[in-house]
């Protein structure tokens, strides 16, 4: 009786709590996350002893690990909403004026139309004159000019704020429509303070799990203020600016986008935008555009930086992605977003590196918003999660060889076509939290990438050992976006024997045995988890750097380091300077390490350089799609990374993911852009129109969910009013308008108020009715 008591007892009980670390009153599990690793290796560790999910105590909140896909999956798609939440930190809140910002701020009606608003100007921005492929090129142009003038003046040069530079001043564009030259003040003290901003917030702060220490004097707190209040002024000045000659009819920026998609949300006059756009100020939109700098300037140069730290010690993949840019692209002029489709191993090669480093290793940590679950454990409202995404990306039984940096995994059997071999793959998030700069960061990757291997070969020269691969970790568990990033490496240029690439010649090389070599190793692999493309796979380049020596292209960049060179390491070596230093003396990290990459020209080649710099640059929207490559041939070339449906025309793909697929067995149609959810895929699309705005007027931009919508508006500006009503004299533009006034001629008053049965001819007049209390109700 006993035994059966305890089973009915037991099934009574419902989700049990996930494993947990010791912890101890008021420090929580501290003393168990010290570790010599960074957080996401070690909460990967972890799970050997605690299971794939498990929770932790931060000083007093709970804190759930999650380290599988499929709960990872749960959290962020299928529960996305209950997961929505953010916490609040001592540092978010300085950063983003408590929360006011898309990023750090917690889910409400306020956040969701704030996002929508940003979504929509983005993609509509996107679609004006000023395209984002043309300042992505712009910037790309300037950036490989710096390079080869750097290289033919034989000038030293740092090429890690180059790309800083490059990324940031795109941001600028985007946001401000302004380019700066460098050594512009107003540019340098741009780069300094973001610089501050992401040094200060991305450090390890007791302050966050412990908000009390704020009453002690905290260098860092003080230096983060300081930098953010020179952001600010910087911002308001250009939020004044974009005021004072803002005008319906022309759309120069981001910033125009965002006050003409608030002043449009606040004139229509359906009583839920209303609701919501209650409560959005300037401040909202200015921390958009701040955290438009925060979250895609430094993510996008520290995959630039990995990319290329990457090719050095992969010199093999380096030359798969030129010939392909030569056989593709050719050298007559540079490689542009419509280029995509035919460049699959470069894609690949961009996936990549986004797995096996990812930039936001942490994500940002979501909040439980009610009690809910994931999977069979119970989680409580305000527990903060964390999506380990190293794990993910690093999961031996979803990924064979997960340390083996391999683009070949991304490509299909043939390697002419994309493929996403895991569902354990989720560099930008999914859901509602989704990054909102995913497509942004994708043409930069791309085009950056392509413009400089187009032009460069990048190597290490004789007597230099390779770059680390090692990351700086630079984020805390209850905080924003982690970054783990390569340090700053040497850049040589170097002279090259020919003009035009020469891989005919490059057969008989060294290097292309040692691929060869690489093929055979690897294909002694037991039990592959997915398809795997010998021809490509990589060898990492061994610490030996005389066998670096690659000549392909007409300019060949060297990547040595040298003594002065920081090591990649774990630990930012500069952390213990800030924390000392008066905030004067605060020294961003580029300038520490300037002296450390030099470009050095011997051979420059004006001649192919001047054809590459005047590029032809096509207008296209900021979210294209990517074009199937026009000689693939495979049956499976688009997969859906969620659900792993595979699509053989590229225009398949976006519908679908624009749809949300249904990722698990359970039917649902959810809005990837809310949490509203349908049972229709139909209902789904008509929804989803609302968000995207696709019917936009020519006349003065304002944007509809539907064409007759659209239609209607138009007639506001002709002045046409075709529908008349046949009992007087009066027209309308819209037809609902005519029907509605018809009623006012009715002797049948339609709408009754079920109280009182007064009767009025039309609904919005019964509404108003009820709002002001019947008084019979
Ligand atoms: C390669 C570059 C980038 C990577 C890998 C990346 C990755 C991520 C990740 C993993 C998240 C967190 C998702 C979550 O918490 O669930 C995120 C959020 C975000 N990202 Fe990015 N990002 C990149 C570039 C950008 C760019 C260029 C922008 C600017 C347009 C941007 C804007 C944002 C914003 C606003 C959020 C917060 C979204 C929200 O909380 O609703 N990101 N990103």
């Amino acid at each position: 009786l006993l035994v059966v008591q305890l089973k009915l007892k037991m099934s009574r009980r419902g989700p049990q709590e996930p494993p947990h670390l010791p912890a101890l009153p008021v420090i929580g599990s501290l003393l168990s996350l010290r570790s010599p690793h960074p957080p996401h290796v070690h909460f990967k560790e972890l799970q050997q002893k605690y299971g794939q999910t498990y929770s932790l105590m931060m000083g007093s909140h709970s804190v759930i690990i999650v380290n599988q896909h499929t709960h990872a999956k749960e959290v962020l798609l299928k529960k996305g909403k209950t997961f929505a939440g953010r916490p609040r930190t001592v540092t978010t809140d300085i950063l983003t004026r408590d929360g006011k910002d898309i990023a750090f701020g917690d889910y409400s009606a306020t956040w969701r139309f704030h996002r929508k608003i940003v979504h929509g100007a983005l993609c509509m921005f996107g679609e004006g004159s000023a395209s984002i492929e043309k300042i992505i090129c712009a910037e790309a142009q300037s950036l490989c000019a710096v390079l080869s003038e750097a290289a033919a003046a034989g000038l030293a040069l740092d090429l890690s704020p180059e790309l800083t530079r490059a990324v940031t001043n795109v941001v600028c564009s985007l946001c401000f429509n302004s380019t700066y030259c460098r050594g512009d003040p107003e540019f340098e003290g741009m780069l300094h303070y973001s610089q501050g901003i992401v040094d200060t917030v991305a450090k390890d702060s007791l302050v966050d799990i412990f908000p009390w220490l704020q009453i002690f004097p905290n260098a860092n707190l003080h230096l983060l203020k300081q930098c953010v209040s020179v952001r600010d002024k910087l911002l308001q000045k250009k939020y004044d600016e974009h005021k004072a000659d803002y005008s319906d009819h022309v759309q120069r920026d981001l910033l125009d986008a965002l006050v003409r998609a608030k002043r449009s949300a606040e004139n229509n006059n359906t009583a839920e935008i209303s609701a919501e756009s209650v409560g959005l100020s300037e401040d909202h939109l200015l921390m958009t555009v701040g955290d438009i700098f925060g979250a895609g300037v430094e993510t996008t140069t520290t995959v630039l930086k990995w990319a290329i730290t990457y090719l050095i010690h992969y010199p093999q993949v380096q030359r798969c992605i030129q010939e392909e840019l030569d056989s593709k692209v050719g050298g007559d002029r540079s490689p542009q977003l419509s280029d995509r489709g035919s460049l699959p191993y470069l894609e690949a090669t961009i996936r990549e590196v986004l797995r096996i480093r990812p930039v936001a290793p942490l994500l940002i940590p979501h909040v439980a918003l009610s009690d809910t679950s994931i999977g069979d454990f119970a989680v409580r409202k305000g527990t903060r999660v964390i999506i380990n995404l190293w794990s993910l990306h690093h999961d031996e039984r979803e990924w064979r060889n997960p340390e083996l940096f391999d683009p070949g995994r991304f490509l299909n059997s043939e390697g002419t076509g994309l493929t996403i071999p895991s569902p354990s793959y989720l560099p930008f998030g999914a859901g509602l939290r989704v990054c909102l700069g995913e497509a942004l960061a994708k043409m930069e990757l791309f085009l950056f990438l392509s413009w400089i291997l187009q032009r460069f070969t990048l190597s290490v020269p004789p007597g230099h050992s390779l770059p680390s691969l090692e990351g700086k970790f630079a984020s805390s568990v209850n905080r924003q976006l982690g970054d783990s990033m390569p340090r700053s490496f040497l850049v040589k240029k170097h002279q090259s024997g020919s003009k035009k690439s020469n891989h005919g010649g490059l057969k008989s090389e060294s290097q292309e045995t040692s691929c060869n070599t690489h093929e055979d190793s690897l294909l002694h692999i037991n039990n592959p988890p997915h398809h795997y493309r010998p021809a490509y796979s990589p060898q990492p380049q061994t610490m030996s750097s005389s066998s670096c020596m690659l000549s392909v292209r007409t300019d060949q960049l060297y990547l040595p380091s040298s003594p002065k060179t920081y090591p990649l390491s774990l630990i930012d070596p500069y952390s213990e300077a800030y924390s000392k230093c008066p905030e004067d003396d605060y020294k961003p990290e580029r300038s520490c390490t300037k002296v450390d990459m030099e470009i050095q020209c011997v051979t420059p080649n004006p001649t192919r350089r001047e054809s590459l710099l005047a590029p032809c640059i096509p207008v296209l929207a900021l979210f294209p799609a990517v074009p199937p490559s026009s000689t693939s041939s495979s049956q499976d070339h688009f997969e859906c990374l969620d659900c792993h449906k595979k699509y053989l025309s590229f225009s398949g793909l976006p519908k679908h993911k624009q749809l949300h697929c249904e990722w698990s067995s359970k039917k649902y149609f959810s809005c990837k852009y809310c949490e509203k959810e349908y049972s229709s895929l139909g209902a789904l699309k008509m929804h989803i129109r609302t968000h995207t705005l696709p019917c936009v007027c020519k006349l003065c931009g304002k944007a509809f969910s539907r064409p007759w919508l659209l239609q209607g508006h138009i007639r506001t500006h002709t002045g046409e009013k075709p529908f008349s009503c046949l009992h007087c004299s009066r027209a309308f533009a819209d037809r609902s308008n005519l029907r509605a006034h018809l009623q006012t001629h009715s002797e049948v008053k339609k709408y009754q108020c079920a109280s009182c049965f007064k009767t009025f001819s039309r609904i919005s007049l019964l509404a108003k009715h009820q709002e002001a209390g019947c008084p019979l109700s």
